[in-house]
């Protein structure tokens, strides 16, 4: 089982598991970027996850299991809201080099870490950006210019369309990262979804390596543009969630 595997065994078994074949140049950057996490962990609050093999599992696999279950286009432009640590953003980057992505978070302390990561593992094509969603959702650069919206750990379902949907152009995804259960979330979510003009595409659900917990991707796909007033203001989706 896990316990007798290596970090850097975990992770290329771990993502053969996921229909990934992780090289060597990925596991040295995983190693690069799990011993940066626990370093700067110590000063500043970026998980609570501290086990090695764990974040193996349950930060850089969890990350990638959306790569062995729908189709990310090559070079597709990727933002990831409310990233934190790097989740699951950095570890799409490492796994596909070519995807170009974008990193949002509110956190400025966060930010400076994400910064020193990209760095340290000379990542191209991938920039941070401190601030809000609702506010960064609103740029022209960023707005309905993504292939693919992702986000985990961030916010309830109704409040994550509004922070996500804005960035995804028409034609284009956004994949929620949960957990088990989401039946009810996923129906608080409906008026939202038709309202920010997507609709729901898939309910995946999956498995994480070794440890076996369930995993929920929840996959909408943009069919019409979000009106120019979503997002709402800084503060107003999580105060008063959209359609709820
Ligand atoms: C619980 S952490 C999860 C981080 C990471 N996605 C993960 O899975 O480990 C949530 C992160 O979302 C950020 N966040 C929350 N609301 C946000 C918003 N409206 N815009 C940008 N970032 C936001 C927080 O600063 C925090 O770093």
């Amino acid at each position: 089982m896990s316990k007798n595997l290596t970090f850097a065994e975990l992770i290329k078994q771990g993502g053969q598991e996921l229909n990934l074949n992780l090289d060597k140049k990925a596991v040295l950057l995983f190693e690069t970027y799990k011993d940066l996490l626990l370093e700067w962990n110590q000063k500043i609050n970026l998980t609570s996850i501290t086990d090695v093999n764990e974040i193996a599992i349950k930060h850089f696999l969890d990350s990638l299991i959306i790569l062995g279950e729908i189709e990310v286009k090559v070079q597709c432009r990727v933002v990831d809201i409310g990233t934190g640590a790097g989740f699951p953003g950095i570890p799409l980057k490492i796994a596909r080099p070519d995807l170009n992505v974008v990193l949002v978070d509110s956190l400025q302390k966060r930010v400076a870490f994400l910064r020193e990561v990209i760095d340290k593992l000379q990542l191209k094509n991938i920039e941070v950006y401190h601030g809000r969603a609702e506010e960064l959702g609103h740029y022209p650069e960023f707005r309905e210019s993504f292939d693919l919206a992702v986000a985990r750990a961030v916010a309830k379902m109704p409040v994550l369309v509004e922070y996500n949907l804005p960035f995804v152009r028409v034609g284009g995804q956004f994949v929620a990262f949960k957990g088990p259960e989401t039946d009810e979330e996923v129906k608080l979510a409906a008026n939202a979804v038709f309202e920010l003009g997507a609709e729901l595409e898939e309910a995946k659900e999956t498995y994480l390596p070794f440890i076996r917990d369930r995993r929920s991707l929840i996959i909408y796909r943009k069919t019409k543009h979000t009106p120019p007033k979503y997002p709402r203001k800084p503060g107003l989706p999580e105060k008063k969630p959209l359609g709820v």
